[in-house]
């Protein structure tokens, strides 16, 4: 970061990013570039985290990103959900949610305490000395001249700093000043309810999973959290004033049909209205949305801050590769193709189960629940629900990938499953996205790589931040060259039953799978990769820059 004075006294910092607002997704969007060696300003005009109950589940995706920002396990307290359970007054439990079990190495669904993980977040950004937090200071104005943005920030005291940065993300929640001035209008609906978040302790009987009580006159979802915590969400009726209802007296009569209510304690409540909105795009020029800023969903799919995270293993390393000349700018096109209809699908979701949970009267919620109750009986449309196919799978319609009709078994446009895996150079076993780092891969499954490819282009490819690798089964014998890298694999995530023996993946460093096919299309698939990831296959090793300040390898990989 240069800073310099100017003889009008306004400080001036030169950064590459700047990013507004530091709640969970501005603090792993900040993680996750400070991975990478890019420069970062974080700002955020509260100079402490925020106390009150907010955000509250994470499901396996959102794990793995945190897992990618370089959160390890155990690092902050999760609780893990075996299930989610719906309830009506009349019908008793009409619907249940299997939410127990591990995919891709993390549970599939954890409740977690926000203020314990936006702590740990801001606290592990002092390792990066490319990103510098600055808090207590607001956005004031900014403007794209095409080439930079400039930016003028404010303390309390209105002390002003003027800032140029190569691009700007706003990470500044469902009130954005960033999507405001870009002109970025919320689309979608509001509801008019408000709803009572209670956050208690010392609960007798407390529970072990999810459960919403869908009951037409106060609907109340009830779910353990991480602290020997429970948390309860009331609906407020009409003419129920937020204040009022917040009183302690009020608390413990919302809970007396739950538990001794005189006996608990209340950590802390909170005052909520839901919207189901998303911004028209997601970016603007040089400018950037993630998080509430671009889209706010009701929480009945407990997505609100996965789709968030989601937004940040996205745009993280595309902006790393451009600013650090790595990749063409248009890269970061795909940032709004890529998220922007899965946000959507998201909401949608949300939107069905609030019309399961929060019905608008007796008559839908006899409908509703009725039919429900119905289709349990139908095994097919029982599963659909239990197993959780109802939520939207991460999977790109459009966006930088490229599929090969016919001849898919990974599919091109999702995610990499994730691993168990022992590196060659090494240690116990580690989770695969561990061992294959912050870069892009080239993953040969039982083949070596170095066999089929030029070694001209395998230089290329480590020039622009890949790597190459074998994934081969436990004790597979495989004689490597150089700059092939082993990977054993400990179990069955991928070979032999996903993707077969002799198949190849380029995967980029969010993850997601760019390309995948036969060995016998290694060398095209590279070639097409090269083009996306270096402006000049020939001229790569010798043009591109490094990045500001080292990327963090992980430990165990090579
Ligand atoms: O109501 C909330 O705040 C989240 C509820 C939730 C948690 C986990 C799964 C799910 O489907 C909903």
């Amino acid at each position: 970061m240069n800073a310099t004075s100017s003889h009008h006294t306004v400080p001036r910092l030169d950064t590459d990013i700047l990013l507004v607002g530091l709640g969970p997704v501005g603090a792993a969007l900040a993680n996750l570039l400070g991975r990478y060696g890019v420069r970062v300003l974080a700002i955020d005009k509260a100079t402490t985290i925020f106390e009150k109950p907010r955000a509250i589940a994470l499901d396996n995706e959102a794990l793995r990103i945190l897992q990618l920002a370089g959160v390890r396990d155990g690092e902050f307290e999760t609780v893990a959900i075996p299930q989610v359970q719906y309830r009506s007054p009349l019908f008793g439990r009409f619907a249940r949610i299997n939410s127990a079990g591990i995919i891709d190495g993390h549970p599939a669904l954890v409740t977690f305490y926000q203020p314990e993980l936006e702590r740990l977040l801001r606290e592990k950004l002092a390792q990066y000395p490319g990103v510098e937090v600055r808090l207590g200071i607001e956005l004031a104005t900014f403007a794209d001249d095409g080439r930079f943005i400039k930016a003028r920030l404010e303390d309390a005291v209105g002390n002003e700093t003027h800032v140029r940065a190569r691009y700007l993300v706003g990470t500044d929640g469902a009130n954005s000043l960033v999507r405001r001035t870009l002109g970025l209008d919320f689309e979608g609906r509001s509801f008019h309810q408000d709803w009572l978040i209670v956050d208690a302790l010392d609960v007798p009987d407390p529970i072990d999973h999810v459960e919403f009580t869908c009951d037409p006159l106060r609907p109340s979802p009830r779910m353990v959290a991480p602290g020997g915590r429970q948390r309860w969400e009331f609906m407020l009726r009409p003419g129920e004033s937020p204040e009022e209802m917040e009183r302690p007296e009020s608390v413990r009569r919302l809970l007396a049909p739950w538990c001794d209510s005189q006996r608990i304690r209340i950590e802390r409540t909170a005052v909520y209205r839901f919207h189901a909105r998303e911004a028209k795009r997601f970016s603007e020029g040089r400018c950037f949305l993630a998080g509430d800023a671009a889209h706010i969903t009701p929480p009945f799919a407990g997505q609100g801050l996965v789709a968030g995270l989601r937004d940040a293993a996205n745009l993280a390393w595309k902006l790393a590769w451009v600013v650090q000349g790595r990749a063409n700018e248009r890269v970061l096109d795909s940032y709004d193709t890529e998220r922007r209809p899965h946000a959507r699908k998201i909401i949608r979701l949300a939107r069905m189960l609030g019309a399961i949970v929060m019905p608008q009267n007796r008559g839908a919620a006899f409908a509703v629940h009725g039919l429900m109750s119905l289709l349990r009986l139908v095994p097919a449309a029982r599963a659909l629900f239990e197993d959780m196919k109802v939520k939207p799978q991460n999977i790109f319609d459009q966006g930088l990938f490229w599929r090969v009709r016919g001849s898919e078994r990974l599919r091109a446009g999702t995610m990499l499953p994730q691993g168990w895996v022992r590196p060659a150079t090494g240690g116990g076993p580690v989770l695969s996205d561990d061992a294959l780092g912050l870069q892009w891969a080239m993953i040969g499954f039982g083949v070596d790589l170095s066999a089929r490819l030029p070694a001209e282009l395998l230089q290329c490819w480590q020039a622009a931040g890949g790597r190459v690798w074998q994934w081969c089964q436990r004790s597979q014998a495989q004689h490597l060259a150089p700059p092939v890298q082993r990977l054993e694999a400990l179990d069955e995530a991928l070979l032999p039953r996903r993707v077969p023996m002799g198949w190849v993946a380029i995967v980029r460093p969010d993850r997601c799978v760019l390309a995948e096919g036969p060995a016998s299309e290694a060398e095209t698939m590279l070639r097409r990769a090269l083009e996306l990831v270096a402006p000049s296959v020939s001229s790569a090793a010798a043009t591109w820059p490094t990045p500001a300040y080292p990327i963090q390898e992980a430990e165990h990989a090579a």
